[in-house]
């Protein structure tokens, strides 16, 4: 569909009726054929009174048009003035959270509209449709072929690609050749190359250039500097519903062009000779095994993770262990508190580029040591045999509808630890998962929650079982795991905040 055929928006030409005689003369601009171009105060108004026609509805005297429309500034994705012409470009909505570039065409008369004023309206045009956010992004894509049963290359391509394009974007296309590839070109990379790195895949990718980056000599430096984003292409997808609260990949794909640089809290996770990076979870227990023993159930799509979860919950099968703490807090109370006074301050976004004392600098030392040293003795020690589930979270939302950390925030220095006791009963732990995503488990006194700094988690029993980080599995074996405030960046779009409901 072409601009000229849009139907008129019957808001938006009130809004405009009612703003065009507040407005500073230099907010609108005079185009070809009689358009007038008008900056509003959330969106460009396109008024093109040459196809307004009178028409009669149900006996009433209205007015439609086939072209005035207005454009939110968040969808403008690039304007720019080549022989004569405007030219914009923008997101145009087509179903329900998906968008399709569009173009919009307009001559310049330099008698009527002087080149510079020209220019100078341009300029506002992007200053309004970018605030803060960095504009011609320049991307490293990282692409999983095997990512969403094997469509990720193509739902990229078709979906994804001529957003950026058409905002102007620097692209460098990889389609990843082996599992680790991720890992091998973050390591490599020039990181003065690109502003961000996107993986269009699941969490597996994210992950993979984390530790990448991790095993740099500059690692503090490529994390500061090359922000990390997901375009959605795997199954879970827990960045981008976390940072752009969606799964649809042309909505991510804006969001990206329009995304700012936030810092993000990462951990270390450290087990006997090795350290990693992790961004988003560590699962021990009945969530690690749903989500990792059902490997040969994929077949089943998301339901495997569900089916997994209820076979052994019906088992009431229990995880024992040795979990000990850095505390921050246990009062879920304290947590909403903060959850409101971070979302009222909003941190400064990480500058393009970085800070000075980041140059060149590794990874940050180790505050509480490895999980080979002494548990510090401030440290609090929990020793149980009936544990079913212990998640720690650096986001909120941990899949589609799944907000499981909702004190979750992505620079506040520390992880939100969530524990249940397989004491609890069978229906008591159904009725919790049916909360989780209806709202209200956060309160369910069964639900043990704790802020904290670090942790050290020794698994008892049984040989051999599953731990999962950001969704992959590592060896069964203790860790232990610190945060780190603000090491990394990702793009979000609100800056400072996950795009989940907080602990309300
Ligand atoms: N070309 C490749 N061949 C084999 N494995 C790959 C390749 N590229 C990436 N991988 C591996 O695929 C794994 C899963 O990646 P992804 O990020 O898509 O997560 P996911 O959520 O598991 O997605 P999905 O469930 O849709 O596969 C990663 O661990 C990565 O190492």
């Amino acid at each position: 569909m072409s601009a000229d055929e849009v139907p008129a928006d019957a808001s938006a030409a009130k809004m405009a009726a009612s703003d065009l005689g507040e407005l500073s003369p230099d907010s609108s601009l005079a185009v070809g054929n009689n358009v007038t171009l008008t900056l509003q105060s959330d969106a460009l108004f396109v008024n093109d009174p040459k196809t307004k026609k009178d028409v009669r509805y149900c006996g009433l005297q209205v007015v439609a048009s086939t072209a005035s429309q207005s454009i939110p500034f968040y969808d403008i994705l690039s304007a720019q003035i080549s022989d004569s012409a405007l030219i914009l470009k923008y997101a145009k909505p087509v179903v329900k959270d998906d968008y399709t570039p569009s173009t919009l065409t307009y001559a310049l008369d330099n008698g009527q509209t002087p080149p510079a004023k020209a220019e100078a309206w341009v300029e506002q045009l992007l200053k309004s449709a970018y605030g803060q956010a960095q504009r011609n992004k320049r991307l490293r894509v990282l692409i999983n072929p095997h990512g969403g049963k094997g469509y990720a290359k193509d739902l990229y391509n078709e979906y994804a690609a001529p957003m950026f394009e058409a905002a102007g974007c620097k692209v460098d296309v990889e389609v990843t050749k082996y599992s680790g590839h991720a890992t091998d070109i973050a390591e490599k990379m020039d990181i003065d190359a690109y502003d961000a790195i996107l993986c269009c895949s699941g969490d597996g990718l994210p992950y993979e250039v984390l530790n990448g980056f991790a095993k740099r000599a500059d690692a503090a430096e490529a994390l500061a500097k090359v922000a990390i984003a997901m375009v959605p292409g795997g199954s879970g997808n827990a960045m981008a519903w976390n940072l752009f609260g969606t799964n649809s990949v042309s909505l991510t794909a804006l969001n990206i062009i329009k995304g700012l640089r936030t810092p993000l809290d990462l951990v270390s996770l450290t087990q006997p000779g090795t350290r990693t990076l992790s961004f988003l979870s560590q699962s021990y227990g009945m969530i690690a095994e749903s989500d990792l023993g059902t490997e040969h159930l994929r077949w089943m799509g998301a339901a495997r993770f569900t089916f997994g979860f209820l076979t052994r919950l019906l088992r009431q099968v229990t995880y024992p262990c040795d979990i000990s703490f850095k505390l921050e807090t246990d009062s879920k109370q304290v947590m909403k508190e903060r959850y409101l006074e971070y979302k009222k301050q909003k941190p400064p976004l990480r500058p393009i580029g970085c800070s000075e004392e980041v140059i060149g600098q590794g990874l940050p030392a180790l505050k509480y040591g490895t999980v080979d040293d002494a548990v510090p003795s401030d440290w609090q020690t929990i020793s149980t045999d009936t544990l079913s589930n212990f998640y720690a979270g650096n986001m909120a939302i941990m899949s589609a509808d799944v907000n499981f950390f909702p004190a979750a925030a992505p620079n506040d220095g520390l992880i939100d630890v969530v524990m249940i006791d397989g004491a609890i009963g069978r229906m008591r732990a159904l009725s919790m998962m049916t909360a989780l995503e209806k709202g209200g488990f956060f309160d369910y006194p069964e639900v043990e929650v704790r802020k904290v700094h670090a942790y050290r988690l020794v698994p008892r029993g049984g040989k051999d079982g599953y731990i999962s980080v950001d969704g992959e599995r590592i060896p069964w074996q203790p860790f232990q795991v610190e945060v780190h405030p603000g090491l990394g960046t990702v793009l979000s779009k609100s800056g400072h905040l996950y795009e989940a409901q907080g602990p309300i």
